[in-house]
């Protein structure tokens, strides 16, 4: 069941600003990273889905509700959390999850209170002397207290220190795990592969990859090159239990993918013969990632 749907959405701010073409579609249960380089237009997409920006053509929908007619019934279902979180500077931590509450016709705390704990958040400091990580702590507890259906998260870890990044982590498990849909913009890698069933990358306004998990252990596989100095080593090791993505008689040299549970298999394989060259082929996500940053990737979907 599709929750969230992008459909051709397009916001020219002229100068090739804005989002260009946008689709994307998030299914129930889903765990959706959104990527980009900065300025690429994830938050822009994502103001599309709250309702705060018109499509210039396109459209984004919720639950099949239209995100710029809808955006009360939506709001019902949903948990926001904004890259730059304005708050009101007079209050407690308190006193605004109390009051955001309140807005939303909140009476449980339960789970208010358990976000609290697991983020080690004190809540009774006042806004204005709060740091930037406190002020995240606050805006996860506002997103997650209602247990939405739904949770839009942008850049949600910015200002968390590694163990809070964890619980962060942590917590996206327990929501996924209760058939929460969750779209996630990013640029930590671990975040994202640790949480994620999908992958869109932005650039310039423009969807330029999705992966989704199966395209995840492509990436998750060891490949090696392996290059014998006897012919009869190069010919036996063709016969064993590797997958051989080449081999080159000319140069005795094989290309072997494994998994990781295989490298034992391989090294034992392997100190029976005359190695010459083993080298690591680098193909793993977190390449794929850092070379999509530099503008080395650039398939379009
Ligand atoms: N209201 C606006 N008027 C003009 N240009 C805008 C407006 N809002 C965003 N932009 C431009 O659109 C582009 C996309 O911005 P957006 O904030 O969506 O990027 P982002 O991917 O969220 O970036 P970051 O990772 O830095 O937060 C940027 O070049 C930005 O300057």
């Amino acid at each position: 069941m599709t929750i969230i749907n992008i459909q051709h959405l397009t916001k020219d701010y002229g100068n090739n600003k804005g989002i260009f073409d946008v689709s994307l579609k998030i299914e129930k249960g889903e765990v959706f990273g959104f990527l980009g380089p900065n300025g690429a237009g994830k938050t822009t997409t994502i103001r599309h889905l709250l309702g705060f920006i018109k499509p210039q053509s396109g459209k984004a929908t919720i639950l099949n509700l239209d995100c710029w007619n809808q955006p009360k019934e939506i709001q019902k279902h949903l948990g926001y959390l904004p890259a730059e979180i304005a708050f009101p500077e007079n209050m407690t931590g308190t006193q605004l999850i109390l009051h955001a509450a309140k807005m939303r016709g909140l009476g449980d705390m339960t789970k208010a209170n358990q976000l609290i704990e697991m983020f080690d958040l004190d809540p009774s400091t006042q806004i204005k002397r709060m740091s930037k990580g406190m002020k995240q702590k606050v805006g996860i507890v506002c997103a997650f207290m209602h247990d939405p259906q739904i949770l839009i998260l942008d850049e949600p870890t910015t200002g968390l220190d590694p163990l809070m990044q964890s619980m962060f982590v942590k917590l996206i498990h327990q929501e996924k795990n209760k058939g929460k849909s969750i779209l996630m913009s990013s640029h930590l890698f671990e975040e994202i592969e640790g949480t994620c069933d999908s992958i869109a990358m932005i650039k310039q306004g423009k969807i330029i990859s999705v992966m989704n998990s199966q395209d995840f252990k492509h990436f998750s596989k060891n490949t090696f090159i392996i290059m014998f100095k006897k012919r009869s080593d190069f010919e036996s090791i063709l016969k064993e239990n590797f997958v051989i993505k080449k081999n080159d008689m000319e140069t005795l040299q094989v290309t072997v993918e494994i998994e990781d549970k295989q490298i034992n298999e391989l090294i034992r394989s392997l100190s029976k013969r005359e190695v010459t060259m083993f080298r690591e082929m680098k193909n793993s996500l977190e390449d794929h990632f850092m070379s999509f940053y530099k503008g080395e990737n650039q398939e379009h979907v």
